[in-house]
């Protein structure tokens, strides 16, 4: 079995819990609040560029130049043509540029951006693989069952056009043979690689609860 597979089966409750959150149906149906959706345009946001700073960080570590090549692509391809989209819902909802730039990272967002530059600096090739590969396949697989979800175009369509489009999902392919290729390279890193990909699977899982409570430092 392929190594991405087995980390897909051992995640399959987290991606089952992710598909039936009420941020991800409302989403998918129009429905979802726009203050919900506005919390999860900024908070994703600040995710993005420590995301894009993840990928570039791998890029400059990876061993061979096919690989560098392909992870600093994705971290341009995340500051440029994702994060775009989130330029344009801030500025269709009202959201200015500078407010994108200074919103207060809410403590999921904040656990999760740590988790995924530490494991950057300090963890093994392979398991900086596993800790990204959710964030990829996870985004593909809910937008497509919100796909499968809505009936007809709305206000939230863009976003299920982005993570079910041809970028991104040749993005998610190339990240899924990475994680495989590490699977079988490194036997030795498999633990991590599974608690690296379990972190990341909950902490997307949290991140659409954040969104849809709104989460912040309230005491
Ligand atoms: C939290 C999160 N995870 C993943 C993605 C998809 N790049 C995203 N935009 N936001």
């Amino acid at each position: 079995m392929a190594f991405s597979d087995h980390l897909l089966d051992i995640g399959e409750d987290i991606w089952a819990a992710q598909k039936a959150h009420p941020f991800v149906t409302e989403l998918a149906n129009g429905t979802l609040d726009a203050a919900a959706f506005k919390h999860w345009v900024k908070q994703d946001y600040r995710y993005l560029q420590d995301y894009a700073r993840l990928f570039a960080l791998a890029g400059a570590t990876a061993r061979d130049e096919s690989t560098m090549t392909h992870l600093l692509g994705v971290a341009h391809q995340v500051l440029e043509t994702e994060m775009d989209l989130h330029r344009e819902f801030a500025a269709d909802y009202g959201i200015s540029e500078s407010e994108l730039e200074s919103t207060e990272k809410a403590p999921t967002c904040l656990a999760y951006t740590n988790f995924l530059v530490r494991t950057a600096y300090e963890g093994h090739e392979a398991e900086i693989a596993a800790a990204l590969y959710p964030c990829m396949q996870g985004y593909l697989d809910i937008a497509e069952h919100m796909a499968d979800l809505a009936d007809d175009e709305h206000r939230y369509t863009p976003f299920i056009e982005m993570y079910t489009g041809e970028e991104f999902r040749e993005a998610t392919e190339w990240c899924r043979a990475y994680v495989d290729r590490c699977g079988e390279r490194y036997p030795g890193q498999h633990d991590a690689m599974e608690d690296a990909f379990l972190t990341s699977a909950k902490l997307e899982h949290r991140f659409w609860e954040m969104a849809y409570t709104r989460e912040g430092w309230e005491l």
